[in-house]
């Protein structure tokens, strides 16, 4: 894992700010506590999405649908009461709001009003009770910030895995959402949450024509063009696309591989300021170099695209070939940290040797991030050094 300096004690004092403490449940012993397996990671699923489109419909749908999971239900509520949360843990357990619920098909539910790592932190305590994780943000909040938490915090990443990320999208306000303009030119929450997403589920398709549907689509497609999308009425979609998606580690490995070769170039789209890159340059790529052309991506941020704008990339993905490596490696990103991690796939032959990376995020230009790839592969220096100035780094 790799992370700029800081954020680890940025995590840790935010994780100081005081969470409920939850209450125990009083379970009975469960037969197949005793059978599990105590060393099997926990998968948790990033439910996301705007106000109201839909995230606690489908936390709803996935708790009382048969799967024969036994569920921990993370509500993260950022300190704004809802009633609909409220709803949801009255609706399923009929009892308290605000502690942890022992629902009746075995699930667990739990609101909480930190950054939700404490709350998984005690959860874990819970060991051998659940077996998956769902965690809903809010509608305003930054998956990405939420998902960095499963990757900086060591001890956690020992118990628990993040699987993937849903992202909601109501189909009667989606449109207008993602094409909010932010005052201070930041990316609008609708179109972060869109970009990182792994599935994006169009919502209340019952709500608008399907004129306006594909608009919507051809818009979501146009930010995003790795993730899945699935339209639903009521959030009721087939679970099977959307739990154990293994989204963020080496197992997508070889899925991955075939989806890459299949991510459309993302039309450009006038009101649209996110797009999906991809390109593809076959070789072998020197880690050390690799490390600095993510870095120089996500840390230092000091590439810039055309119209010397500076490049944000809010997600990242790819399957490299490192040179010495048997093995495909894949390659991680989401907002400033990153992994690279070998997969159990190995490369048939040097013929075969290739580098497929996505980008997803503003002002990307695939030119100029290819060609700042080569520069890497080839281990040519020079293009390298004269494209990054070094006092010219984005705010
Ligand atoms: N017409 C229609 N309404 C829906 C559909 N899905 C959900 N709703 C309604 O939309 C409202 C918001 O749904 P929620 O699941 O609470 O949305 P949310 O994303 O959890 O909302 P917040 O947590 O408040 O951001 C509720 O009144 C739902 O009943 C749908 O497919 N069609
Ligand atoms: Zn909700």
């Amino acid at each position: 894992m790799f992370q700029p300096v800081g954020s680890a004690e940025e995590e840790e004092e935010q994780a100081e700010e005081d969470c409920p403490e939850l209450v125990p449940i009083e379970a009975k012993q469960r037969e197949e506590e005793e059978n599990s397996n105590p060393a099997a990671k926990i998968p948790v699923t990033i439910i996301t999405g705007y106000l109201g489109a839909g995230k606690t419909t489908l936390l709803n749908y996935i708790l009382t649908e048969q799967h024969n999971k036994r569920v921990a239900v993370i509500l993260n509520e950022f300190g704004e009461g809802s009633a609909v949360e409220k709803s949801l843990a009255v609706s399923q357990g009929g009892e308290l709001y605000e502690e942890w619920l022992e629902l009746r098909n075995g699930c667990l539910c739990c609101s909480v009003k930190d950054n939700g790592l404490r709350a998984i932190e005690n959860l874990m305590q819970k060991k051998g009770k659940f077996d998956y994780i769902l965690l809903e943000t809010t509608g305003l909040a930054d998956p990405g910030a939420v998902a960095s938490m499963f990757w900086v915090d060591a001890e956690l990443g020992v118990d628990i895995y993040l699987d993937g990320i849903i992202t909601v999208v109501d189909s009667k306000y989606g449109l207008k959402h993602l094409a909010e303009e932010k005052p201070d030119g930041l990316i609008n929450e609708a179109s972060r949450q869109v970009a990182l997403a792994d599935i994006i589920i169009i919502n209340k398709t019952d709500l608008v024509s399907e004129e306006d549907l594909n608009k919507l689509r051809t818009t979501i497609r146009s930010i995003n063009g790795l993730g899945k999308i699935l339209e639903a009425q009521r959030s009721r979609v087939d679970l099977s696309n959307v739990l154990d998606l293994h989204a963020f580690d080496s197992l997508s490995g070889v899925s991955l591989q075939k989806k890459l070769q299949h991510v459309p170039a993302t039309p450009p789209h006038l009101d649209q300021s996110i797009v999906t890159v991809t390109f593809e340059v076959p070789g072998n790529a020197k880690e050390e170099s690799l490390n600095v052309y993510i870095q120089n991506l996500l840390w230092e941020k000091n590439v810039r695209n055309r119209d010397d704008d500076c490049m944000e990339v809010i997600r990242l993905k790819g399957l490299v070939s490192i040179k010495d490596k048997p093995q495909q490696v894949i390659v991680q990103g989401v907002h400033e940290l990153y992994d690279l991690e070998e997969t159990p796939v190995s490369w048939k032959d040097d013929t075969e040797r290739t580098n497929r990376l996505v980008l997803i995020g503003r002002n990307l230009d695939k030119d100029i991030l290819k060609q700042l790839f080569i520069a890497t592969v080839a281990e040519t220096e020079k293009w390298w050094t004269t494209h990054f100035k070094e006092d010219q780094v984005c705010p």
